[in-house]
């Protein structure tokens, strides 16, 4: 048992009673005090994602899915890997939804929505996701993970014409986030968040419903052995990356042992085992979004002094005729340079 501020630090085989620092805990005046706003709207959040756990984990799912006939939903033109899935849909409502309760939210850009939706005037965030990424892989219980950035709402745009003004304020740089995170949904659910200073994980504790603060202020190890990208594109990728996997592969690199590959394809489960063992992972395409996947991450990276490559983040340049889902990017986290 550790203590961090005060609070007792629970384990994930502790129980949430008395003693055990909460996520709102933390939030709060006792502990890392981000104010009364983002408090607020992190009760929110938290609530959102607590019922997306069950539905991932619900033995209903794929009749949900199907009885409710939104399987084409708002994105019934579009085809392939993009075509949002039944789960997506409905993780993004009980998001949005959630949000609009929080009264904290000035506009919501989602992954799964063509636009950003303006939802209150005095909102003071700016809030951006992917709702459920990973859910490909959904019907094979494989994880899947929520991912969130939030931003102050640009004041000086509020003159701005509501389409207008959502859009720029979506599109603000990663370096301006106040706090991002995402929740793994695993054989434990986890909500991993930095809200300036540290990166820090809590893991909830279904029999109190509450998010347990069970790994403060978390180091990477310093040597991973692990690498994680898809390496099916191994033909595809730059001569350079092509040579730093196959040195680490051969135990070739500076640190003198055989990596291994885990790669999950989905990037919450992935991001998060980096986080745990070190190594090296990495999405060497120009796929992974950037406002809604490869900044809320890079700043979670950012806040534990690692290294992150981005980039092709010339596609972030506002275009009005642009769709936000468009700024896409290549993106790859380095724990420890060392080809
Ligand atoms: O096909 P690749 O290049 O391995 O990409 C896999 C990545 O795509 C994702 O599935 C995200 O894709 P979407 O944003 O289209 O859902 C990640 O979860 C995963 O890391």
């Amino acid at each position: 048992m550790d203590f961090l501020g005060g609070f007792r630090v629970g384990s994930q085989m502790g129980g949430g009673e008395n003693g055990f620092c909460t996520l709102m805990d933390y939030v709060g005046k006792g502990g890392e005090n981000v104010g009364d706003d983002l408090v607020v709207l992190f009760g929110h959040l938290q609530y959102a994602c607590k019922r997306i756990a069950a539905l991932v984990a619900s033995p209903f799912n794929s009749s949900l899915s199907k009885s409710t006939g939104i399987a084409g939903g708002s994105g019934g033109s579009i085809s392939g890997r993009d075509a949002p899935k039944p789960l997506d849909i409905v993780s993004n409502e009980i998001i949005l939804s959630s949000l609009q309760n929080s009264g904290k939210v000035a506009v919501f850009a989602s992954e799964e929505d063509d636009a950003p939706v303006w939802i209150a005037d005095d909102g003071p965030f700016v809030v951006v996701t992917d709702p459920l990424d990973g859910s490909r892989n959904i019907d094979a219980s494989i994880p899947t993970g929520t991912i969130f950035g939030i931003y102050n709402r640009l004041e000086e745009l509020d003159h701005l014409p509501v389409e207008e003004k959502a859009m720029l304020n979506s599109l603000q740089s990663g370096a301006k986030l106040i706090a991002a995170g995402y929740v793994l949904y695993s054989s434990a659910t986890i909500l991993c968040a930095s809200f300036g200073s540290g990166t820090h994980a809590f893991t909830l504790d279904h029999s109190t419903g509450d998010f347990i603060l069970t790994h403060p202020s978390i180091k990477i190890p310093p040597r991973g052995q692990i690498y994680s990208v898809n390496d099916a594109r191994y033909f595809d990728w730059p001569e350079g990356l092509r040579r730093y996997i196959d040195t680490v592969r051969q135990g070739k690199g500076k640190y003198p042992k055989k990596y291994s590959a885990r790669y999950i394809c989905s990037l919450v489960a992935d991001f998060h085992r980096t986080l745990m063992y070190g190594g090296v992972a990495m999405n060497p395409r120009d796929h992974l979004r950037l406002v809604y996947e490869a900044n809320p991450l890079s700043f979670l990276w950012s806040k534990l002094g690692v290294e992150v490559l981005m980039e092709k983040v010339e596609f972030y340049q506002f275009s009005r005729s642009s769709c936000i889902k468009d700024f896409r990017c290549f993106w790859g986290v380095w724990m420890i340079w060392q080809s």
